[in-house]
């Protein structure tokens, strides 16, 4: 396991290098170009000059999160073409630079969705949560909005304004989108970039959906177990992997999260690794990552991610706002310094009593 931190390069983000590279065992960051629109080819010397920022810095560039899809590729339609081609040579430039690790996420319209970007914990802490019933009363046409205005003027990953403009139009384009025939564009797409990948080495890492159900009416079809091992099935290659997501797996109390990650041994190729704490049904708070502030225990989880062997990087995903912190919701410094600490904590334990 490799300890890192996403960071959304020096012109976006709040935190800075220096300041991860004081998180002690952090040795990484999973980062992206933030100004590239699904869609666009990134080219070599932009992700050349994002590599060595990072590792002037004394960091590895341990992965991008993430190289985003254009909607033509989940709706089908036949400009997807031009798109996966595009992807390819992405893929392609990232692979030249000895990037081998792509996490992204097959959703439709919105990436992860929640109804309150800073709810406020008994300790005063903040953390992103969600309500179905809040969620139920929103028109997703005004959902961008909703969450731009909550968002402390940060653009947040996935929620980038220039997809506000083709809202409604997004949701046309999805009516006939059911969960099969979202699987069998993934497959597609997966299948057209697996040669690129197999020839650089890229492990394409597909993020869970958050949460794990349907919102909006829009298919999930990275939300359990049965549906993920499909998704593995369908292109049974190393190439074609997982980020494995707790906090969106574990919004659902229905997943067994230590038994996901054991059944899915050498697919996982990055870990998201936070907590949740369930509420009432469709009713979730982000927690800290410690155990007992929430409902996730994270000692089986890493426990689980040690059992397999885990190699790749592992990150703690969102973070509360602590300390006064005025970042970008979900990805302050200072939570997720703790989160990581926390979690190197428990592996060190995991690792030594293993060895007695
Ligand atoms: O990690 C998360 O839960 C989120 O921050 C997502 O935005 C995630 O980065 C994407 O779904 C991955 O493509
Ligand atoms: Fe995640």
């Amino acid at each position: 396991m490799k300890m890192t931190l996403r960071w959304f390069g020096s012109k976006h983000d709040t935190v800075t290098l220096g300041q991860i590279r004081q998180i002690p065992g952090c040795v990484g960051v999973i980062t992206t170009l933030y100004d590239t629109k699904p869609g666009e080819v990134w080219s070599r010397g932009a992700i050349r000059a994002m590599k060595e920022e990072i590792e002037a810095a004394g960091l590895a560039l341990s992965g991008i999160e993430s190289v985003n899809i254009h909607d033509d590729i989940k709706i089908g339609l036949p400009t997807r073409e031009q798109y996966i081609a595009n992807y390819i040579e992405t893929l392609e430039n990232l692979g030249k630079e000895g990037i081998d690790l792509v996490c992204y996420n097959f959703m439709p319209v919105f990436d992860w969705t929640r109804s309150d970007l800073a709810k406020e914990r008994p300790d005063g802490s903040t953390v992103l949560s969600y309500d179905q019933e809040l969620i139920d009363k929103i028109d997703p046409a005004k959902m961008f909005e909703e969450m731009d205005a909550n968002s402390g003027g940060f653009v947040l990953p996935g929620w980038e304004p220039d997809r506000l403009a083709r809202i409604k139009e997004l949701f046309e384009m999805y009516k006939g989108v059911d969960a099969e025939k979202l699987f069998q564009n993934l497959v597609y797409f997966l299948k057209a970039i697996m040669p690129t990948c197999k020839k650089y080495g890229i492990k394409m890492a597909i993020h869970m959906d958050d949460p794990a159900w349907s919102v909006f009416g829009l298919p999930r079809i990275v939300n359990h177990k049965e549906n993920i091992q499909r998704i593995l099935d369908a292109v049974p290659v190393m190439n074609n992997g997982l980020t494995l997501c707790t906090g969106s797996l574990g919004s659902s109390p229905h997943n067994d999260i230590p038994d996901m990650i054991r059944s899915f041994k050498g697919r996982i190729h990055f870990g998201h690794v936070r907590n949740v704490i369930h509420l009432a049904p469709g009713k979730f708070d982000e927690a800290a990552h410690l155990s007992s502030d929430g409902s996730l225990d994270m000692f089986e989880i890493m426990k689980a991610f040690y059992d397999i062997g885990m190699t790749g990087p592992i990150r703690p995903d969102h973070g509360r706002m602590i300390w006064g912190e005025k970042a970008m919701p979900g990805y302050g410094l200072y939570d997720r310094a703790l989160g990581a600490t926390y979690l190197m904590g428990l592996w060190e334990a995991i690792e030594k009593s293993a060895k007695e």
